[in-house]
């Protein structure tokens, strides 16, 4: 086989020329977002709640993409934590630099990723059912003592090949904090690391509720 390399420039220049391209991902992540209180109501609600979690699937119903545990209806602490986002969005907006847009529609599921689980790596909007959503937030919580390790959440940068957008090899890395919230363009590619959780007890789970901030239909 013969491999034509004379027109290939130098890798130096190659290497300088992708990361001149790089568009870093921000985020913003809120410590303490509920009371003590409200996230004590929380822990004890979702351990009450464990029989009515299902499976996790995504929307192209890939195999081994993504394992955790989801419960779709939980409508006091959806309603508590959509208030409480309405309360910061003009700030998360602002600080994040994104162009103002109006909403009238936010998601909100609840997820426990145990031992094993994990997401791979996605975007938010690459379907036509989600192609309206703009911003992703996750809110953290679990019990203390924490009892699993790992459940890392990373944020790749973007860059723009072929007049796409496409995630870069680098990533912001985001420890799921207790009682935080974290925000970022539902665009941006991310994913969660497996959670390593020994005891294997639902209660010791790595605990989200996220969801999504959806642009109107104008
Ligand atoms: O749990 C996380 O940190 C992120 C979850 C996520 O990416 C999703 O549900 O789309
Ligand atoms: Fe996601």
């Amino acid at each position: 086989m013969t491999i034509e390399a004379q027109n290939c420039p130098p890798t130096t220049d190659i290497v300088e020329s992708e990361n001149i391209n790089i568009l870093p991902s921000k985020y913003l992540q809120i410590d303490n977002f509920l009371t003590s209180e409200e996230h004590q109501q929380l822990l004890q609600y979702v351990c009450q709640q464990e029989a009515n979690f299902v499976n996790t699937s995504t929307s192209t119903n890939e195999v081994n993409y993504r394992q955790s545990k989801v419960l779709y209806y939980f409508p006091d602490f959806s309603q508590l934590i959509l208030q409480k986002i309405e309360a910061v969005l003009p700030e998360v907006i602002d600080k994040l630099a994104i162009p103002a847009f109006t909403s009238n529609y936010i998601e909100s599921q609840l997820t426990a990723h145990n031992d094993g689980n994990y997401y791979k790596i996605h975007n938010d909007n690459g379907s036509p059912e989600t192609s309206l959503r703009e911003i992703t937030y996750v809110y953290y919580f679990h019990q203390e003592p924490k009892n699993f390790s790992g459940g890392e959440l990373l944020i790749y940068d973007s860059k723009i090949a072929n007049s796409f957008y496409v995630n870069a090899d680098s990533f912001q890395k985001v420890e799921p904090r207790n009682n935080s919230i974290v925000f970022f363009l539902s665009r941006y590619m991310h994913e969660v690391l497996p959670v390593v959780c020994p005891s294997r007890v639902f209660a010791d789970s790595r605990f989200t509720i996220n969801g999504w901030v959806n642009r109107s239909v104008v």
